[in-house]
């Protein structure tokens, strides 16, 4: 099926990391920094948290949130997902994007290589990819616990190989501040934008 771009962004920021990494916390720092009229997050998880909360009549809000709700459905999620993904790898990346208007897109929470295609695919020049590391004993300080079948499957380990990423950020409390290691990345997506300050 042909993707019907609907939009020309000028920088695609693809974040990964593991659960509790801090993917959410830093692409929404920089959603802060950088305003919402240059940059929009694109959550490829969102709609597919949105139908399997319609069709289990769960909670939508809170399959989104950090707290443990989510955590009892992530299993069934993955594998309801990995079904749709099979037929069309592309599939939650075109529903992510689709209203997606601003020069600059953060895509939040990207699990997979097929993911990470896709947007190298449709975009090649504007796509930069971004991994975000924690070590496990801060994980575990965030509510992280080893879970067999989650964290030793494609969910979490998809992008631990393979992938040569533009920046890796260190979101522990030992690592340099957050808005030290971003400053580079602020930098690019000012100048994307347009929005650079002289
Ligand atoms: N640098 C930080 N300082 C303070 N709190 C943080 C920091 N990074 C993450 N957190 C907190 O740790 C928890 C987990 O972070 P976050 O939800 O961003 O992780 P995640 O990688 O998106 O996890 P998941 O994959 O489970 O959604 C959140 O409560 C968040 O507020
Ligand atoms: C089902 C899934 O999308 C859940 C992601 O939830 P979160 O980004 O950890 O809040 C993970 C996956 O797609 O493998």
């Amino acid at each position: 099926m042909s993707t019907m771009l609907t939009t020309n962004p000028k920088l695609i920021l693809v974040f990964s990391g593991k659960r509790k990494s801090g993917k959410d916390y830093v692409t929404d720092l920089i959603h802060k920094r950088l305003g919402p009229e240059v940059c929009c997050i694109l959550r490829l998880s969102a709609p597919l948290k949105e139908q399997y909360a319609r069709e289990r009549g769960l909670d939508f809000k809170e399959l989104l949130g950090s707290g443990q709700y989510k955590e009892q459905y992530r299993a069934d999620m993955i594998a309801w997902g990995e079904r749709r993904r099979k037929q069309d790898p592309g599939f939650f990346c075109r529903l992510a994007q689709r209203s997606a208007t601003q020069p600059v897109w953060i895509v939040s929470d990207a699990r997979r290589l097929s993911d990470l295609q896709w947007f190298w695919t449709e975009y090649p020049n504007q796509t930069r990819c971004i991994r975000v590391e924690a070590s496990e004993h801060t994980r575990r300080q965030r509510g992280w616990e080893f879970t067999s079948g989650i964290d030793d499957a494609e969910s979490e380990c998809g992008l631990d190989q393979g992938v040569d990423f533009d920046w890796i950020i260190r979101n522990d409390k030992d690592a340099p501040p957050l808005e030290e290691q971003l400053h580079l990345l602020f930098s690019l997506a000012e100048e994307k934008a347009g929005t650079e300050t002289s």
